[in-house]
């Protein structure tokens, strides 16, 4: 059995999953005893299966805030408040808040006055140990499970918190427009739309690698830019300043929405 603190999740869904699998697949560290909620019992069952070593489910998320010494909420904002009904979290528990969009103020008007609060956004690269987890405000414990999954970026500024939060929420929007390309592809006379869909899959992905770079973002588009040719046309005819300034009114709106 681990030395390290038991970790208890209350909310066992999508975000939770790929942060036990992260943990349980380490091939180069061993994995905290884990204690889930008995709620999204399909998922804690799995889990469970998958890591029968490092996985217990509790009765009730009760016994989880009791066992855990680091306490990760994972549920939907409008859940929170009926997870967290009947539960009493010690002193000394160090509570990670994945929940998107609720603030120290409404964690801690749920907590009491007991827990270290840490708001963390994890994304699903954490199942890899590949993704980057911003986390505010710093805190060494937090950070050291978070740096296992990938690393850490510790933001002392909630505005800037709140910027990071935004920018989770651009993935499916981005992934969209690809979609929208290969559409438009396999509408095209004379063109299989799955080798259409393809092709594009391989460029992307070729060009993924190339982020792994210091360069500014504007550069790395600029590399892949002919003067006066395709890209170029492209950029310019459709991503153009109106399409820009739409682009950032809705950022502004979804950061209105995460602040509350
Ligand atoms: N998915 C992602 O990539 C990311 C998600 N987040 C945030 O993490 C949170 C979870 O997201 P995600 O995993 O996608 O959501 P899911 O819907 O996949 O999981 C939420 C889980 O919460 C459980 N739940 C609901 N009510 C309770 C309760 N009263 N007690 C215990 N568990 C409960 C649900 O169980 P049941 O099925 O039984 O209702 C479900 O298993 C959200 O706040 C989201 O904004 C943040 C960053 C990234
Ligand atoms: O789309 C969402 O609301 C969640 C939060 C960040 C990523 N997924």
């Amino acid at each position: 059995m681990s030395t390290q603190p038991t970790l208890g999740i209350i909310g066992v869904g999508e975000l939770a999953a790929a942060i036990v699998d992260g943990l349980a697949l380490d091939p180069e560290r061993e994995a905290p005893t884990i204690v889930l909620s008995p709620r999204g019992a399909a998922t804690a069952r799995a889990l469970a299966e998958r890591h029968p070593a490092v996985i217990e489910i509790a009765d009730d998320n009760a016994e989880v805030a009791s066992r855990a010494g680091t306490l990760l909420l994972a549920v939907r904002p409008d859940d929170l408040a009926a997870a967290l009904r009947d539960v009493d979290v010690p002193a000394g528990t160090l509570v990670i808040s994945a929940v998107a969009g609720v603030d120290h103020g409404r964690l801690r008007e749920q907590l009491g006055a007991n827990p270290t609060i840490v708001r963390a956004i994890p994304m699903p690269a954490v199942r890899q140990r590949a993704g980057v987890t911003p986390i505010h405000p710093p805190d060494p414990a937090a950070a050291a499970l978070f740096d296992r999954l990938g690393g850490t970026l510790a933001v002392t500024e909630q505005p800037a918190f709140d910027a990071l939060a935004a920018i989770t929420g651009t993935v499916s929007a981005t992934l969209a427009v690809l979609a929208a390309i290969a559409d438009w592809a396999g509408r095209q006379p004379g063109l299989d739309p799955s080798a259409a869909d393809a092709f594009l899959r391989g460029i992307v992905t070729g060009v993924a690698g190339e982020l792994h770079t210091d360069e500014p973002l504007a550069a790395v588009a600029g590399g892949h830019e002919t003067r006066g040719g395709l890209n170029e046309q492209l950029r310019t005819d459709w991503f153009d300043d109106a399409n820009r300034a739409a682009l950032d009114a809705a950022l502004d709106r979804l950061l209105r929405r995460i602040r509350g």
